[in-house]
């Protein structure tokens, strides 16, 4: 997989040396490519900003010095550029394939592990990130009325200075989804927010004792169907108090007797539609709305 990132701070991005998706570079597993947005600017002092049509506070960043940037790394940009534009800084021609542009914007569609599986069957990503008070919002309508996949998401409901940090986020949750990255890929499995829908139970490793506190007994058992049970309920009973709404959003056929009479004990009910709805309050629950402990 290629991924370009496109950023006025590159040195941002340094932590995309380190760790997997280091090793996974070093590998060849990886193709990824931090860009200066400065080296697409025509002016000496190199601007990519300017005050906002309609007033008010902050600056937005450029359509024109965006647009040639991403023509660039992109590989639409004719080969020889208008004239003052810099040749070709993003390097030799990308690689053919299904390309997705991502522009991370806390006005964007919430980034969730779903997206990361669906990017991580693109062949290349390109991520723009934004500073100030963002990105002229010509930029991601030209890309998307060119053809090309925009995606336009946040990392969640509150607001950084810039999109950097957000797309460490993605490639990191991307990358590691990539064939090859991950050395023992059944540890991707069973992990939160994966096929069953869950969140993790939770793990212990050696001192089997630390701080007078001792592991789950049934763990020590070497009874594996034990095991797995204990983990499937602690799974259960840990998203129901932690997050209720996915909980609400199982599909019910592919839950189990015990997970039905689990879920009955923990206040939800699941109709022979399906359907995995709450209880009213005092009615079987035992555990709904503890709170995020456990
Ligand atoms: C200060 S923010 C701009 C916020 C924008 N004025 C707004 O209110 O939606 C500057 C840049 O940081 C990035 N950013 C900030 N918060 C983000 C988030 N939650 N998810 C993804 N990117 C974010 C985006 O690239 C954005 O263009």
């Amino acid at each position: 997989m290629r991924i370009d990132v496109v950023t006025i701070f590159p040195e941002y991005l340094a932590a995309l040396d380190l760790s997997l998706v280091g090793k996974a570079r070093q590998r060849g597993l990886l193709d990824l490519r931090v860009h200066d947005l400065r080296d697409w600017t025509a002016d000496r002092h190199r601007t990519v900003d300017d005050t906002p049509f309609g007033g008010g506070a902050g600056m937005v960043m450029r359509p024109d010095v965006w647009g040639r940037a991403l023509d660039d790394v992109l590989g639409t940009a004719p080969p020889e550029g208008p004239a003052g534009s810099p040749s070709s800084p993003g390097g030799d021609s990308p690689p053919p394939g299904a390309t997705t542009l991502i522009l991370p914007t806390p006005s964007g569609e919430v980034f969730t592990q779903r997206h990361a599986e669906d990017l991580a069957t693109a062949d290349r990503l390109v991520l723009a990130c934004g500073r100030y008070e963002g990105i002229d919002a010509r930029v991601a309508e030209h890309y998307r009325t060119g053809g090309l996949d925009v995606r336009e998401l946040s990392i969640g409901d509150y607001v950084l200075n810039g999109g950097e940090v957000a797309a460490l986020v993605m490639i990191e949750a991307v990358a590691r989804l990539v064939p090859g990255m991950v050395g023992n890929p059944e540890s991707l499995v069973e992990e939160s927010h994966g096929a069953a829908g869950l969140l993790e139970y939770p793990v212990y490793t050696k001192p089997p004792r630390w701080q007078d506190l001792e592991i789950p007994e049934v763990l020590l058992s070497g009874h594996h169907a034990r095991i797995d049970r204990w983990r499937r309920d602690e799974a259960l009973r840990r998203t129901a108090r932690r997050r209720p709404e996915m909980i609400a959003a199982l599909d019910g056929t592919a839950l189990d007797k015990k997970d039905v009479a689990l879920l009955a004990e923990l206040g939800w009910s699941v109709s022979d539609d399906g359907r995995v709805v709450a209880l009213p309050e005092g009615e079987g629950a035992t555990d709904r709305g503890a709170g995020p402990a456990g």
